[in-house]
């Protein structure tokens, strides 16, 4: 294959996918058939409950863990045995990122620099300073907060083609979470890069995702573009007297106090809401992210 041919096959291959991810723990399924392909160059936010599973799944996509059933895979590569080359493509960080503690913020950097080919230590150097971290310092003595930006910085330096984030700003203070996520906005943008992270905050997800995914008893549920899902998704409010027109598939349902019904549904293929919708009486309001979750989380 010539060089330009090779280029267009890799710009059109998913950076991360997975077909039927199962996995559980102490006979408790957390994942159960997860089906994902992310488009390169997107900026998928990952959002579920506390304990919903979205650790482990990232973990089964980067073949960190074995899943009990499906497979994943990076760059077209089996997650499990990735090459070198792959590796050096790709930048994780955990949520509470505790490896190398021993060492230096700047050992540590220069350490796990020298495994990648596109590592940028000017920007290091800058964003330290500006970050007011000194590199002398031992990461065993950073605040939680201090210690996962020094890991975002380690992410964001080895230039990685496929970034993946777990709850990135869970220990980050405001200025620093904004400044995080023009971070990743500004490498999604530039450089291409495809961004998966996981999240509990809603408005962050708003602020920077092309894609939303859900997490909910181990499905995804609503991948669709962050932009789309106010079209996509309303809640379905029902008398009491026509409940019994309620559609049968719906993505929550439940009765109100006066016997209501309010079910979140999502339009079909040709952009029509279930048929209850258009009965007299019916209606369905559009619903924002946040409420579309705990509607469906609750
Ligand atoms: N190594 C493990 N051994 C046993 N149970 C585990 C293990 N790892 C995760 N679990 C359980 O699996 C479930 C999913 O955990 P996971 O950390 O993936 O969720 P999460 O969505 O990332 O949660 P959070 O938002 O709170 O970080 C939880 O109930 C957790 O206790």
């Amino acid at each position: 294959m010539n060089a330009v041919l090779q280029e267009t096959a890799k710009a059109s291959v998913s950076p991360l996918s997975a077909q039927g991810l199962m996995h559980g723990f102490d006979g408790t399924k957390v994942l159960d058939g997860v089906n994902l392909a992310l488009t390169p160059g997107s900026v998928l936010g990952l959002i579920g409950r506390n304990g919903a599973g979205k650790s482990t799944l990232i973990r089964a996509l980067l073949g960190l863990l074995e899943p009990q059933g499906g497979r994943a895979l990076v760059f077209d590569e089996p997650a499990l045995k990735l090459s070198d080359d792959a590796k050096a493509r790709i930048a994780y960080v955990p949520q509470q990122p505790e490896a190398l503690a021993w060492l230096t913020v700047q050992q540590m950097l220069d350490f796990v620099g020298r495994f990648y080919p596109h590592w940028d230590a000017e920007f290091i150097r800058l964003t330290l300073e500006r970050w007011k971290i000194q590199p002398k310092r031992l990461l065993a003595k950073l605040s939680p907060g201090e210690r996962q930006r020094v890991d975002l910085l380690r992410a964001l330096a080895s230039q990685p083609e496929l970034l993946v984030l777990d709850e990135p700003a869970a220990a980050l203070d405001p200025v620093a979470r904004r400044e995080l996520l023009r971070e990743i906005a500004l490498r999604a943008g530039e450089a291409g890069t495809t961004v998966l992270f996981s999240t509990h905050i809603v408005s962050d997800l708003e602020r920077v995702a092309s894609e939303v995914a859900f997490l909910h008893e181990g499905k995804l549920l609503l991948h669709c573009d962050v932009d789309d899902t106010k079209e996509r998704y309303g809640r379905l409010w029902l008398p009491a007297k026509m409940s019994a027109a309620a559609p049968a598939q719906s993505l929550s349902r439940r009765r109100n106090e006066d016997g209501s019904l309010s079910l979140v549904v999502q339009r079909d293929a040709h952009g029509q809401w279930p048929e209850a919708a258009t009965l007299t009486g019916a209606r369905v309001d559009a619903l924002g992210l946040e409420d579309l979750f705990v509607e469906i989380a609750e």
